[in-house]
């Protein structure tokens, strides 16, 4: 679109994962006129975007915003990646790809929280709507691991992001690992995008089958439209604040532009109808109180004149905890260590098969094969005496409890986590297999040491926590908008989380030595890490994961869809509270975690988010 750029119905704030999908639903309408501003490129022509396997390449590039945790005392002071995407696509054009749904517990707690009408069955046919499910010759169900699968999602093309089971098809890990469940009474009955529950499962990735590719929010969501008259993204587009109309009360306040930076120029374009901030769970929270809405007392600190005293704005932050176990695997299994350890004959040789067809490890990032438990029935006791022992705080209470939260809301995720805690249908735990070590890279500045790769072939199995009690903040530290946020997620304070992430990685080692998983691991077992040799002991369990583990890059409910009582930041319908014509439409939004990670359940949010903003209009 290149008509006058000066004034647009819609600007939307972020061209990232949810940004994109917005966009592309609401230009549908072409009486109305989208611009988009994102503060990145579009990279999809990188081939560290599109090669699925080079995604970890992309850290600490232009394409990351590169942020990391303040020192976190549940984690021995350690300062954590959090990486984030800066480019067209936002984080869907960095991540790992892998595509989950979240359970239907999960998403039904969004509503008992006080979000009418936000349930599992209002929710579902906007996943159907984000994504086509691949086509599987039923020939190859038994092998891929989804022979028990009593329904599947149609594979008839639905929504614009494309799907496939990654990797190899006959690669042995995916019917060892549904069969290791199945023998323990945990096969996934159906496909869990049609009815989640718990299980091990094969899981999809977001990576097209018939180019093996990256599809993400740019290349499923934006190409396609591009050419819309009425759709005008900029790039290269750092917004600064949003502009209000400080009408006198009871009239409520308005968004009336958005000011941006742009080739070193700083520009301003007004909106006719509404600003969609859909900036992240770092930014958006950012973007408000830069603009005045947030805690009047942080406002007044940074000199900001307030615009609406909204203490919710950038608390209530949660983020999936994850840490994991190498194992030595059998000399035959085919692994992607050699890739891991960049050797270079393995690299060339893959980039080969990658460019001559579309083949080889390059296809994959080796995660084939997923787990949502619960924990088992032995520990289950203990969990109900820790929630006994850790109530949440009464009435009469005015500081935050120990999960982070003010009272009230301390209170209601206390009894939403209870309830999923001791339900043997809801996982606490989300376990993911990868067919290599996991080696972590150099993080500039953080003092968090680089543990390289090591010779030999390895199967990991990672659990993260899926429902943390623990709450965080991300605030601005100045009023500069060049200055990154202060992002503390207090991983692990509440001292339920790390008993039962602790009591998930003892569960690892019980995966680990069950059949036929077990035979595909050298045995008796073998760790990379001498740390994680866990032996069954709960307080080894706690030492490692303080020592260890790390985010999966989810941060979530930094401006959460709650009663304003509850510190909610938007309304049911994803408006600001006292602003009339400003949404926050992204993983900020999303109230409570999915149950593992977060791309399927950011794509449907927006899905329908798009339908209630045309539902105003
Ligand atoms: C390294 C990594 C790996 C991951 N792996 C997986 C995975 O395998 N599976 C999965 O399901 N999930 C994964 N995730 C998580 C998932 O990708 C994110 O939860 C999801 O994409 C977040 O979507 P969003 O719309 O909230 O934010 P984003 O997609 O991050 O979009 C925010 C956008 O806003 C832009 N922006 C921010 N501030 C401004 C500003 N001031 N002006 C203009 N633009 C601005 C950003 O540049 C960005 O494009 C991963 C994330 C990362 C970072």
């Amino acid at each position: 679109m290149t008509a006058d750029t000066t004034s647009f119905d819609y600007v939307i704030v972020g061209g990232g994962t949810a940004g994109l999908v917005v966009a592309a639903r609401l230009s549908e309408n072409p009486d109305y006129r989208v611009l988009v501003l994102e503060a990145g490129v579009d990279n999809s022509a990188d081939p560290r975007v599109h090669i699925p396997a080079l995604y970890s390449a992309l850290a600490y590039t232009d394409a990351d915003w590169g942020f990391s945790t303040e020192p976190q005392p549940g984690l021995n002071g350690r300062q954590i990646p959090v990486n984030q995407g800066k480019a067209l696509g936002g984080s869907s054009s960095i991540n790992a790809r892998v595509f989950v749904p979240p359970t239907k517990t999960l998403v039904d707690a969004w509503e008992t929280l006080g979000n009418q009408g936000w349930t599992w069955d209002a929710l579902r046919p906007y996943l159907a709507r984000a994504y086509t499910s691949p086509e599987v010759d039923k020939s190859l169900e038994k092998a891929m691991g989804i022979g028990e699968w009593t329904s599947r999602e149609n594979d008839t093309p639905r929504g614009p992001i494309q799907t496939s089971f990654p990797g190899s098809a006959s690669h042995p890990i995916r019917e060892a690992w549904a069969e290791t469940f199945k023998m323990n009474g945990l096969a996934m009955a159906h496909d869990p995008f049609l009815e989640s529950s718990v299980g091990g499962f094969s899981c999809l990735a977001s990576i097209d089958p018939a180019t093996k590719e990256r599809s993400n929010a740019t290349t499923a969501y934006y190409h396609p439209n591009k050419n819309r008259e009425n759709l005008c993204v900029l790039t290269s587009a750092r917004v600064m604040k949003i502009d209000f109309d400080m009408a006198l009360p009871p009239a409520p306040i308005r968004a009336t532009a958005v000011q941006y930076e742009q080739d070193g120029e700083l520009r301003t374009v007004a909106v006719a109808k509404e600003v969609i901030l859909a900036a992240g769970a770092f930014q958006s929270p950012k973007v408000l109180e830069l603009s005045g809405i947030g805690d009047a007392q942080l406002l007044a600190q940074h000199g900001i004149d307030v615009v609406q005293d909204l203490p919710g704005v950038g608390e209530n932050l949660q983020d999936h905890v994850v840490s994991s176990i190498s194992y030595r695997a059998r000399d035959d299994l085919e692994t992607l260590d050699a890739l891991a350890r960049q050797e270079p004959d393995a690299i060339g040789q893959a980039m080969q098969q990658y460019t001559s067809n579309r083949s080889g490890p390059l296809t994959s990032v080796g995660v084939y094969t997923y787990a949502y438990l619960s924990l088992p029935a032995q520990d289950q006791q203990q969990l109900r005496e820790l929630l006994g022992s850790n109530p949440p705080p009464d009435e009469s209470s005015s500081s935050s409890s120990s999960s982070g939260s003010q009272p009230p809301l301390a209170r209601a995720l206390h009894d939403i986590g209870e309830k999923m805690l001791l339900d043997p249908q809801t996982p606490s735990g989300a376990y993911l297999s990868i067919m290599s070590q996991a080696p972590r890279p150099d993080v500039p500045n953080s003092g968090y040491p680089a543990d390289p790769a090591v010779p030999g072939k390895f199967f990991t199995i990672a659990a993260m926590l899926s429902h943390p009690f623990s709450r965080g903040s991300v605030h601005i530290q100045s009023r500069d908008p060049l200055v990154d946020p202060a992002i503390d997620p207090r991983y692990l304070s509440h001292p339920l989380d790390e008993e039962v992430l602790a009591r998930h990685m003892l569960h690892i080692e019980t995966i680990a030595t069950s059949p036929p998983l077990a035979r595909l691991l050298q045995q008796p077992l073998a760790r990379r890490d001498p740390a994680s040799h866990l032996a069954a002991d709960l307080d080894a369990a706690k030492r490692y994961l303080r020592a260890k583990s790390t985010s999966m890059w989810h941060p979530a409910g930094s401006c959460a869809m709650m009663p304003r009582a509850l510190g909610g930041v938007v309304d049911a319908r994803l408006r600001v509270y006292g602003v009339s014509n400003l949404r926050v439409v992204d993983s900020s939004a999303i109230p409570l975690i999915s149950t593992a990670n977060l791309q399927a359940t950011v794509y449907a949010f927006a899905e329908r988010a798009a339908d209630l903003i045309k539902e105003t209009w």
